[in-house]
């Protein structure tokens, strides 16, 4: 059985095809800067290197049209029939979906009606979906959302001190994000531990571009870092995380931004990139290093605002089984890890030094064994995972949840 994962975003599409026999990528690859002058379209198929080609891309339909064509071309797929499926990642389900969804028209009306609280991902989402139902209408499609995963979060730890009409009329509260990651590393950290997921206690940490930590009990979400947006929680990349809302009216008031600009300014412009001009995690340690302060200071407060909710969910979980870290700089920054573990002793955790150099992929333990806490390292796997639950949802497809 062979399953198209299509990740849509406002100006790229990302797409995996997976052999669900050995859960093997046929194909991986990402079309860029759709719209633009300078498009790009970069794949890898398993045995060959990475492809990289300069293209005219002017809309969503040209790259699903172009999408469909590589497959073609590079005979990963000879004939359409073959695929069993398209799984799309869609950000936010709202509190509709608590679980994957056999695309209809319905389903797609609900995803259109949550657009509000997700301006910046959902209509790039269902432009994915419009265009692959376009080109593929006879390929059941299904939607993984990554807010499913904390539906399961009890009201007091979703609900925002607010008046009750703006959660009751307009779904004012915490949803969540990374739902896909946060859910297959706690899958993999229970099959690393030898343990039902039913079980185990965890933090699980997705420190990527955009970044969460999560609270799961039992195997059940019950808090997260990001809330109704992805906004909120840790600082990431170009994204300002937890913030003092008062910070909005003076920007207004004060600055005179407009809305869009504050906006912007906050989704865009912040974080680490806001602290030292720079997001990508790999070039603020070589600035660091060159001695740049606005670099240390933002590494330290990177660091930092993770501590803050590792000590938050320790006191939420009481018991923790292991912490995990996953994502690009998850699974990458030893000077993270090991200066967000620092002085930890308190919750039980510690880390072997050396094993924190160099975590075996995909999944490692770089704590010492006799360790209260297990502290894991293991490779995000979105992908893989939304192709798993279209798989389970085309084999047993549920009624909308
Ligand atoms: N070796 C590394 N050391 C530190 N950071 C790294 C390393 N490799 C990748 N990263 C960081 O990972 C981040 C991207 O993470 P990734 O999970 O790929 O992002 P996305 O959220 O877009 O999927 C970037 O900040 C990048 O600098
Ligand atoms: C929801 C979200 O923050 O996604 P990403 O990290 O891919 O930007
Ligand atoms: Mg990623």
């Amino acid at each position: 059985m062979k399953i198209l994962v299509l990740n849509a975003g406002s100006s790229s599409v990302k797409y995996s095809l997976f052999d669900m026999s050995d859960r093997s990528v046929l194909i991986a690859g990402i079309i860029e800067r759709i719209g633009e002058d300078a498009a790009s379209h970069s794949y890898s198929l398993a045995q060959n290197g990475r492809i990289h080609d300069e293209i005219n891309c002017r809309n969503h339909q040209q790259a699903l049209q172009l999408l469909f064509e590589t497959l073609a071309v590079c005979r990963v797929l000879t004939d359409r029939h073959e695929l069993a499926g398209i799984g799309h990642r869609v950000v936010h389900g709202g509190e509709h979906f608590r679980q994957p969804a056999l695309i209809d028209a319905q389903v797609m009306q609900r995803i259109a009606e949550v657009i509000p609280l997700a301006p910046l991902h959902n209509p790039a989402n269902l432009l994915g979906i419009e265009e692959a139902i376009r080109q593929m209408d006879d390929t059941p499609q299904v939607a993984v959302f990554d807010t499913a995963f904390h539906q399961t979060l009890p009201d007091y730890a979703y609900r925002y001190a607010l008046p009750e009409h703006l959660y009751a009329d307009h779904g004012v509260r915490r949803y969540g994000f990374h739902g896909t990651s946060h859910r297959y590393v706690a899958e993999q950290a229970a099959h690393y531990l030898g343990k039902p997921l039913s079980e185990i206690n965890l933090i699980t940490l997705h420190l990527g571009n955009g970044a969460s930590v999560t609270a799961i009990q039992n195997g059940r979400s019950i808090d997260t870092s990001m809330g109704m947006t992805p906004l909120e929680g840790l600082m990431m990349g170009s994204r300002c995380g937890d913030i003092d809302p008062a910070i909005h009216f003076y920007l207004s008031r004060t600055l005179n931004l407009s809305n869009e600009a504050i906006e912007t300014l906050l989704n865009k412009e912040s974080g680490c990139k806001g602290v030292c001009g720079e997001n990508d995690m790999r070039a603020i340690h070589r600035m660091a290093e060159t001695g740049d302060d606005l670099a240390r200071l933002a590494l330290a407060m990177y660091a930092y605002r993770i501590k803050k909710y590792i000590g938050a969910y320790f006191a939420v979980l009481g018991r923790v089984d292991a912490l995990v870290f996953t994502g690009g700089i998850g699974e990458n920054d030893a000077w993270l890890r090991e200066h967000v573990c620092l002085e930890m002793q308190i919750f039980g955790i510690a880390l072997d030094q050396e094993r924190n150099q160099k975590p075996v992929r995909p999944c490692d333990s770089i704590s010492p064994a006799n360790s209260g806490v297990a502290i894991l390292v293991i490779a995000a796997n979105e992908e893989l995972e939304i192709a798993i639950q279209a798989q389970q949802c085309l084999e047993e497809p549920r009624a909308l949840n």
